[in-house]
């Protein structure tokens, strides 16, 4: 049985309170572990600690800090093996998408050391000849990094990574339902031997701690993975403090299967995009579009490849994070069925799934617009299908008619429908005729309700920087020609 304390300002420490949450294992539905739940007093101190080293750490250059993350880097390959098996012990994930994951962290990790010393700002020319402006890129201070339990290590690189870089300290508040995997991170980024205060750990009840982290006045930027219900009662608690922002958000990813698309290309991707991670993903396809001429033979083609889906832990798909989760998902297809929806596979939890939260692959056909499935985002392995007309425009119109905006998916072979989606889809990532995921050095980002910044790539780097203008003037009368009042 794990135990995991509070890590504050370089040391393990017990909770003050005694309180500890439990961690299920979603595979079995049985207690994994417990984990530290933070008072306020800790949350002070958690975010004070990062608040002093903050300035020391600053103060290094962004190679030497780099040559931490590198370390951190080293430390984690070491011993990926283990961070695999956390992983499909906390998510449930197939070891496939584990070791995809752990990948993914080191991969992400590598992109933001690598950006020592390219992170530069500007010289401009003042309103004189001998007048110049320095643009300062500077950090923000104290990053609150509050990250989601759907790929919990990935999360956790993605934000502290560019954090640390810019040379900002960081206070990490994971979710409650994978606290173990950050806390293996922060583990590991002790060996690697961080300064005392720059990495720190705050596990806790979002619901209970999450308002008080979000309006400390010593914090100064906060990023948020999570739901947009969330992302919305961050920015209402954050408005007190007016911390920066970078919120990554819940999606409702439109999936286009055009009249001239490579069926089978668009059926295996969308294996991918609906069920990775058991559709607990927020690029996953949450709403299906086919063109009228291949309705029943897409359908039919992604009907059997969902067939040959194995659940279990050396199985391709594994469970819902949780028995809430698992009951959300139920509902909507009992919904769908109730407006009108035809469940096509699925719709139940498998014949034999043990204690775990397991739920069956589902596909659900005659869906509409109006349909609650088609509205909210479900976060789990079932998907509507719609028929579409011969009308690029409509369905570009009916893409874009959602409250979410993150990522989206077009199959066609026309390039020039390629090329007019790319400019009228209102969403922050268009694949087309491929898988997913985004890469490290592309800019996750959302329109509407999906959030707001964004994260990866050069962009989302910068916004981990601020920029401080200094103003210069070197002329032997820096006020000649200054319209200023005569102080004789
Ligand atoms: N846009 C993107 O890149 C991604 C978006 N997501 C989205 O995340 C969601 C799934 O993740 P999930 O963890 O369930 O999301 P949640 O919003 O439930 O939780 C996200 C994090 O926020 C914390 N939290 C909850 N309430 C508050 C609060 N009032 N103040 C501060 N923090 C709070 C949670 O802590 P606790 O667990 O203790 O409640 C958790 O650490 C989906 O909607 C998905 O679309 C997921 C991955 C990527
Ligand atoms: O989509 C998600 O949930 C993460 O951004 C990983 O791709």
């Amino acid at each position: 049985m794990r135990e995991q304390l509070l890590f504050i300002d370089g040391e393990w420490v017990t909770p003050e309170s005694g309180r500890f949450g439990e961690k299920v294992n979603p595979s079995t539905g049985e207690v994994s572990g417990r984990f530290a739940l933070a008072t306020r007093k800790e949350a002070d101190e958690a975010i004070d600690a990062a608040y002093a080293a903050q300035r020391k750490w600053e103060a290094l250059t962004s190679v030497e800090r780099s040559k931490y993350i590198y370390r951190l880097i080293q430390e984690i390959e070491k011993d990926r093996a283990s961070l695999e098996s956390l992983l499909i012990e906390e998510v449930g994930k197939p070891r496939k998408e584990a070791a995809q994951e752990v990948e993914g962290v080191i991969d992400q990790l590598q992109y933001y050391a690598e950006f020592a010393r390219k992170i530069t700002g500007d010289v401009v020319e003042g309103t004189k000849r001998e007048r110049l402006i320095l643009q300062l890129k500077v950090p923000y201070g104290v990053v609150l990094a509050i990250t989601p339990w759907n790929f919990p290590a990935a999360m956790v690189a993605r934000k502290v990574g560019p954090a640390l870089v810019g040379g900002n300290t960081v206070v990490l508040k994971p979710s409650s339902d994978t606290p173990f995997t950050a806390g293996w991170l922060v583990e590991k980024a002790r060996r690697a031997g961080f300064p005392a205060g720059v990495v720190n750990l705050a596990t806790g009840k979002g619901s209970e701690i999450g308002d008080y982290l979000t309006s400390h006045k010593k914090v100064s930027l906060i990023t948020l993975t999570g739901e947009t219900g969330t992302g919305v009662q961050v920015m209402k608690s954050a408005s007190s403090i007016m911390a920066k922002l970078i919120l990554e958000l819940g999606g409702k990813a439109p999936f286009i299967v055009w009249k001239d698309a490579d069926l089978e290309l668009a059926a295996k991707v969308l294996m991918w995009a609906k069920y990775w991670n058991a559709g607990q993903s927020c690029i996953a396809a949450e709403r299906l579009y086919i063109h009228q001429d291949v309705y029943d033979r897409f359908l039919q083609l992604f009907l059997e490849k969902t067939r040959r889906l194995r659940l279990g832990p050396n199985g391709d798909m594994g469970p819902l994070i949780n028995g809430q989760q698992l009951s959300k998902v139920n509902k909507f297809v009992e919904d769908t069925v109730t407006e009108g929806g035809k469940v096509l596979y699925g719709g139940r939890k498998p014949d034999s799934p043990g204690n775990g939260f397991f739920y069956m692959p589902t596909i659900i056909s005659n869906v509409d617009q109006g349909m609650r499935i088609f509205r909210e985002e479900v976060f789990g392995p079932v998907i509507g299908a719609m028929k579409v007309p011969d009308d690029f425009d409509q369905v570009i119109d009916l893409a874009n008619d959602s409250d979410y905006g993150l990522a989206s998916y077009l199959f066609t072979r026309d390039s020039a429908l390629v090329l007019k989606a790319a400019q009228e889809i209102k969403f922050g990532e268009l694949y087309t005729n491929m898988p997913g995921p985004e890469a490290s050095q592309g800019y996750h980002t959302g329109f509407r309700m999906s959030g707001q910044a964004g994260e990866n790539s050069r962009y989302g780097v910068e916004e981990y920087v601020k920029v401080k203008n200094v103003y210069l003037d070197y002329s032997k009368d820096p006020t000649s020609g200054e319209v200023i009042p005569p102080y004789s």
